[in-house]
C-alpha cells in the first residue's frame, strides 16, 4: 500500500547554481510526484521510462499522480538488469521520448534502479541535445548514489559506463516506501553504496552504520537517516567538482576493482551487481592500501567484517563462475575514466573515512595483488 500525500521526511539540495535542484526523501512521493514536479517545471507533458519488475508495482501509481497534476504522460517499460545499459535499450528510450513530442522543457522520468536511471539521464542528456530529466529512483542504491549527481550513461564490452554524459536532473524523488518491496541481495547492493561514505570521509557514519545497520535493513527512521546523510554526502561532493575534475573521484572508492569485475562477468546480474562489486572493490582498495604501506591491515578486516555481516560478497571467490585471469581484469581496469596519460588512479586509504585519490599507481602492484587475490 502507498502511503498518503504527505511532505517529504527530508530536502537535500544540489547546489550548482542555476542547475540547483532538490532531493526529496521520504514516504509516499510517487502519490505526491506530480504536485512535487508541476510545482518546478513548467511542460505538461513526460515520457516515464522504467522495468518490468517496477512497472507492475509503481507505473500505475505514479502516472495517476501525473494525471492529478494535469500531466500528460506516455510510458516505456524495458526488460530489468545491467544489460538493459546498452545501445540496444538506448534507441527505443529516445525513439519513445521523441514520438511523443516531448520538448526541452516537457521532462524525461526515469522511474526504477540505477540502470533505469543512467539509460534514461544519458537518453535526456542527449535528445534535443539535452531535455529535462527527473529521477524516481526505486532502489536504495538510487535513492543513496545513481540518482544524484548526473553521472549518467551505458556500459561497453570494453568496460563500465564508458559511453555517456553528464546531465542533471531537475528533480529527484526519493520515496522510501517502495524499498519494502526490493529484494534482500539488492537492499544490500544498495547498502555498499551507504557504506562507502563513511569509508571515503564519515568514520562516524560508519561506526553508526556498524552499530545499527539492522535498523537501517528493517526501516524506518533508521533508514531514511542513512539515505538523507548519503545524498548530502554525494551532493556536497558533486556541487564542490561536477565534472570529476579532482576530489569527486573519491566517490569512486571501490569501483576501479568492481568495474572490471562486472565486465569480467559481461554485466551478468545473476553472478554479480554493481553494489556487490564495489564491496569486494573496496575491501580489495583497503587490501591494496595496507600492502602499500599505507594503511593498517586491521581497516581492511574491519570493513569486509562489517560488510560480510549484512550479508555482501567481500571477495572474488564470492562470484559463482570462472573470472577470467588477472591481466584481462587489467585490461579493464586500464579502460577506467580515471587513467591519465596511461597511469592508473586508485581511490586509496589511509584507513577508515581517511581515503585519497592516488595518481600514477604502479600496474605492475596491481597486477601482482589481483594474481595473489585471484580464486584460480
Ligand atoms: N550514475 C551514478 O552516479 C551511479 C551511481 C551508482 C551506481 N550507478 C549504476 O547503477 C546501476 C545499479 O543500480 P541498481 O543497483 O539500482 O540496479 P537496478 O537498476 O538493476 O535495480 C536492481 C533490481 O531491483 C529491481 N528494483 C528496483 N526497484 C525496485 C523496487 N522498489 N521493488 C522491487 N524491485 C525493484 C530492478 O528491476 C532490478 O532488477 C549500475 O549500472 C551502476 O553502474 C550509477
Ligand atoms: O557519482 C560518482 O561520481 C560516482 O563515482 C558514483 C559511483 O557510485 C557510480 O557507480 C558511478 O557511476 C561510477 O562512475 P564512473 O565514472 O566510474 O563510471
Ligand atoms: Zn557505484
Amino acid at each position: 500500500m502507498m502511503s498518503q500525500v504527505k511532505p517529504a521526511e527530508r530536502k537535500v539540495r544540489v547546489n550548482l547554481g542555476d542547475r540547483s535542484y532538490d532531493i526529496l526523501i521520504g514516504p509516499g512521493l510517487i502519490a505526491a510526484a506530480g504536485r512535487e514536479i508541476a510545482s518546478r517545471l513548467k511542460g505538461r507533458k513526460m515520457a516515464v521510462i522504467t522495468d518490468e519488475n517496477v512497472a507492475p508495482r509503481y507505473l500505475e501509481p505514479l502516472m495517476a499522480s501525473l494525471g492529478r497534476s494535469g500531466i500528460e504522460a506516455v510510458s516505456l517499460v524495458l526488460p530489468a538488469g545491467e544489460k538493459t545499459k546498452s545501445f540496444e535499450h538506448l534507441i527505443p528510450v529516445c525513439d519513445a521520448i521523441l514520438g511523443a513530442r516531448i520538448e526541452r522543457n516537457d521532462a524525461v522520468v526515469a522511474l526504477g534502479g540505477g540502470v533505469i536511471g543512467d539509460l534514461t539521464g544519458f537518453a535526456a542528456g542527449i535528445v534535443r541535445r539535452g531535455s529535462r530529466f527527473i529521477q524516481v529512483p526505486t532502489s536504495l542504491l538510487a535513492q543513496v548514489d545513481s540518482s544524484v549527481g548526473g553521472k549518467t550513461g551505458i556500459n561497453s564490452p570494453h568496460g563500465k559506463n564508458l559511453i555517456g554524459v553528464f546531465h542533471q536532473p531537475d528533480l529527484v524523488l526519493a520515496d522510501t516506501d517502495v524499498l519494502d518491496s526490493l529484494s534482500p541481495r539488492e537492499f544490500r547492493a544498495g547498502y555498499a553504496e551507504v557504506a562507502k561514505y563513511g569509508l571515503i570521509d564519515k568514520p562516524d557514519f560508519f561506526k553508526w552504520l556498524e552499530e545499527n545497520w539492522q535498523a537501517v535493513f528493517a526501516g524506518g527512521a533508521a533508514r531514511i537517516e542513512a539515505i538523507a546523510v548519503s545524498c548530502q554526502a554525494k551532493a556536497e561532493v558533486v556541487a564542490a567538482d561536477e565534472r570529476e575534475n579532482g576530489m569527486r573521484a573519491l566517490l569512486n572508492l571501490g569501483h576501479t576493482f568492481g568495474h572490471a569485475l562486472e565486465a569480467a562477468t559481461e554485466y551478468d546480474s545473476s553472478r554479480l551487481v554493481h553494489g556487490e562489486g564495489v564491496a569486494i572493490g573496496m575491501v580489495l582498495a583497503h587490501e591494496f592500501s595496507a600492502r602499500m604501506n599505507l594503511a593498517s591491515p586491521d581497516d581492511a578486516r574491519r570493513v569486509e567484517a562489517h560488510l560480510k555481516a549484512v550479508g555482501l560478497p567481500t571477495r572474488m571467490d564470492d562470484i559463482c563462475g570462472h573470472l577470467p585471469p588477472a591481466e584481462r581484469l587489467m585490461e579493464a581496469i586500464a579502460q577506467d575514466k580515471k587513467v591519465k596519460g596511461g597511469k592508473l588512479t586508485f581511490i586509496l586509504t589511509r584507513g577508515i573515512g581517511r581515503s585519497f585519490v592516488a595518481d600514477d599507481v604502479p600496474a605492475s602492484e596491481v597486477l601482482g595483488f589481483l594474481k595473489e587475490k585471484h580464486p584460480q
